[in-house]
C-alpha cells in the first residue's frame, strides 16, 4: 500500500466527524492570522510613533493589538480542544473496528500470529494515530487556507514579494518534508516493527521465566534484549538526526527568504517602486508568516512513525478472514456428521489429512486414536470449520459446513482443547461462559459431573474463588477440569474432546468418562492416547498419517 493510498484509507475514517474538523480548520486559521497579525500591527504602532505612518490613531492600533492577542489564545485553544474531541473519538471507532477485526480473523488467522507484535498494535500503534487525527489533517488544511490568505496580502504589497513567498512556502511545506520523508521512511517503519518485536520478546521471556531459569538461561535472554534495545535505540537515533536536519533547514530557509524578502523589497523601493512601510510590512510578514507551513513541515517526522503504525493497523482492519461468516442461511438441525474424501494441508505445508472419508453418528461416542502428529487435532478444528478442507466435503445432516450459520454451529459444538484458557475471574464466571444465563446449580451440577465440584467446595471462597490471569494458579489436572465443567454446561449437542484427561489420575478420570456416558442425547468425539479413556467409545477410528488406517 503507498503512503497515498495509506492517507486516502486513513482519512476516510474522519468521515463521520467532517463538522468538528471543519470547524477546527476554521478556528485554526483564525487564529494563525490573529498571530501574524500581532507582530505586524506592533510594527505599524511603532512606525506611528516614530512618525513614518500615520494612517491609523495610535491607541486604535493597541486596542486592536490587545483584541488579537486575547483571540490568538481563545481561538488557539478551541481548535486544540476540537482536534483532540476527534482524535480520541477516532481512536475509539478505530479500536471498535480492530477489535471486530480480529473477531472475524479468529482463530485460524491469528493462529500462528505473533501475540506481542498484535498486543504492540492494539496498545501502542492505535495510541499514535492521535498524531495524525489531532496534529496533522487540520494542520494540512490550516496551513494550506492561511498561506492562501497570505499570499494575497504579499500580492497587495507587490507581485514580487508574493512570489518569494510563495516559494519560500512550497519549500518548507513541501521540499523540506519530502526530503525528511525519504530519508526517514526505511528508519521509522524499521523503527516501529522492532518495538513491536520487542514486545514479543518481552511477553515471551515473561510467559518463559520458569523455564529460563530452570535452564539457567536468563542472562543469554538477558543479551538478546540488549542487542535488540541497542537496535532499537540506534534507529531512533537516527531518526532524531534527521529530525535535526530538518529543525536546521527550516531554520535557514526562514531566514534566507527574509532576507531575500529584503533585498528584493529594498530594490523596488529604490525605483520608486514601493513606500518604505511597504518594505517593512513584507519583511514582517515574511518573517512571522512561517508558522502554519512549518506545523507542517514538523509533521513530516512525526508521520513516518504515524504512517507505519497506520499501515500496521489498516493491514489488520484489512486481512481477509480464512473463513468468512455465514448468516441468513435455514437453520437446520444437528444430526449425523459425514466427511467426504477431505484432504487438508496448513498453508503451502505437506497435507494433514489425505482423502478421509468418515462418518460420526448422533448420540454415539466416537473414539479417535493415533499417533502424535497423525492429524487428530486438524480432524476436530476441521469439525469446528477454524479451517476448510482443501478437497471433499464435510456435512451435518446432510448439509455442508460453509452452508450453515456460523453462529448456529458455534451452538451445535464445545470443543475442549488441549490447552484450557482460564481469565482472571471468580471459578463461578469462568464456568458460566459455557452458558451466561445458567443458574449456579447449573454450574454446580456441570462441576459434580466433571469431578471438580469437591474441590471448589474445600475452598474458601468456593465458586466465588478468583483465578488468577491464565490459570496459573491451578494445576494441570484442574485447569482441564474446568474445561469439561464447561462442555458439560454448555447446551451443545457434539461435544469434541482433545485429550480430556491427559491430566487426571484414575479416580478423577473414571468419575468423568462416567458422566460422559451418561450424557446420552450428545454426540462425542474422543481424541485420546489413553486405553482407559477409550473404554467408553462405541467406535473406534484409527488414524494414521492423515489417514484412517
Ligand atoms: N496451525 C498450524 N499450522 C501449521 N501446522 C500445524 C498447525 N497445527 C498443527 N500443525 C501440524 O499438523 C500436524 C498434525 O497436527 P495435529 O495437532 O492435528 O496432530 P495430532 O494427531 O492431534 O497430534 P497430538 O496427538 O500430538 O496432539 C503436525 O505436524 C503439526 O505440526
Amino acid at each position: 500500500m503507498s503512503n497515498v493510498q495509506l492517507i486516502i484509507k486513513m482519512l476516510k475514517l474522519v468521515k463521520p466527524l467532517t463538522l468538528p474538523m471543519i470547524g477546527a480548520v476554521i478556528l485554526g486559521v483564525l487564529g494563525f492570522l490573529c498571530a501574524i497579525g500581532i507582530p505586524v500591527i506592533s510594527v505599524m504602532a511603532v512606525l506611528q510613533v516614530t512618525g513614518m505612518h500615520s494612517h491609523f490613531p495610535l491607541s486604535s492600533l493597541l486596542v486592536i493589538l490587545l483584541i488579537l492577542a486575547i483571540l490568538r489564545g481563545v481561538l488557539h485553544y478551541g481548535e486544540q480542544a476540537t482536534n483532540h474531541y476527534i482524535a480520541f473519538k477516532l481512536l475509539a471507532i478505530i479500536r471498535d473496528h480492530v477489535y471486530t477485526a480480529l473477531r472475524r480473523l479468529a482463530p485460524a488467522k491469528l493462529d500462528g500470529k505473533d501475540k506481542g507484535n498484535l498486543i504492540s498494535i492494539i496498545t501502542n500503534d492505535i495510541e499514535l494515530l492521535e498524531v495524525f487525527y489531532a496534529h496533522t489533517i487540520s494542520p494540512v488544511m490550516i496551513a494550506l487556507l492561511t498561506s492562501l490568505i497570505l499570499l494575497k496580502f504579499f500580492a497587495h504589497l507587490h507581485i514580487y514579494a508574493m512570489i518569494i513567498a510563495m516559494i519560500a512556502y512550497l519549500v518548507m511545506a513541501i521540499v523540506i518534508p519530502f526530503y525528511v520523508h525519504h530519508q526517514g521512511h526505511e528508519i521509522g517503519q524499521k523503527n516501529r516493527d522492532e518495538i513491536g518485536n520487542m514486545s514479543s520478546f518481552l511477553l515471551e521471556s515473561y510467559r518463559g521465566l520458569s523455564t529460563l531459569l530452570q535452564y539457567n538461561a536468563g542472562s543469554s535472554r538477558l543479551q538478546q534484549m540488549m542487542h535488540k534495545s541497542d537496535e532499537i535505540e540506534d534507529l531512533q537515533g537516527q531518526m532524531k538526526k534527521i529530525e535535526s536536519l530538518q529543525l536546521v533547514s527550516s531554520q535557514l530557509l526562514i531566514s534566507i527568504s527574509s532576507v531575500i524578502m529584503f533585498v528584493v523589497m529594498y530594490m523596488l523601493y529604490l525605483q520608486n517602486e514601493v513606500s518604505v512601510y511597504r518594505v517593512i510590512a513584507a519583511v514582517v510578514l515574511m518573517l512571522s508568516s512561517f508558522g502554519p507551513v512549518m506545523a507542517l513541515s514538523n509533521l513530516a517526522n512525526n508521520l513516518l512513525s504515524t504512517l507505519s503504525s497506520g499501515r500496521r493497523v489498516m493491514a489488520i482492519l484489512e486481512e481477509k478472514e480464512l473463513i468468512p461468516e455465514v448468516t441468513q442461511q435455514p437453520e437446520i438441525d444437528f444430526g449425523n456428521i459425514q466427511l467426504q474424501d477431505v484432504s487438508f494441508a496448513y498453508e503451502d505445508d505437506d497435507p494433514i489429512l489425505q482423502n478421509l472419508s468418515l462418518d460420526f453418528y448422533k448420540g454415539e461416542i466416537t473414539g479417535i486414536i493415533g499417533k502424535s502428529g497423525s492429524g487428530k487435532s486438524t480432524l476436530l478444528k476441521l469439525l469446528m470449520r477454524f479451517y476448510d478442507p482443501h478437497c471433499g466435503v464435510i456435512q451435518i445432516n446432510e448439509r455442508e459446513l460453509s452452508k450453515i450459520n456460523t453462529s448456529s454451529m458455534r451452538h451445535m459444538f464445545a470443543y475442549v482443547t488441549q490447552e484450557t484458557v482460564l481469565f482472571h475471574d471468580t471459578i463461578e464466571n469462568n464456568i458460566r461462559i459455557a452458558k451466561l444465563d445458567a443458574s449456579l446449580q447449573e454450574i454446580q451440577e456441570a462441576c459434580k459431573k466433571a469431578s471438580l465440584h469437591d474441590w471448589i467446595m474445600t475452598l474458601p471462597e468456593g465458586y466465588q474463588t478468583p483465578i488468577s490471569e491464565l490459570g496459573s494458579s491451578l494445576s494441570g489436572g484442574e485447569k482441564q477440569r474446568m474445561a469439561l465443567a464447561r462442555a458439560f454446561l454448555s447446551q451443545a449437542e457434539c461435544i469434541l474432546l482433545d485429550e480430556p484427561t491427559s491430566n487426571l489420575d484414575v479416580l478423577n478420570e473414571g468419575i468423568i468418562l462416567k458422566a460422559l456416558q451418561n450424557e446420552k442425547e450428545r454426540t462425542i468425539i474422543l481424541v485420546s492416547h489413553r486405553e482407559s479413556t477409550m473404554k467408553i467409545v462405541k467406535r473406534v477410528i484409527h488414524m494414521d498419517q492423515g489417514r484412517v488406517s
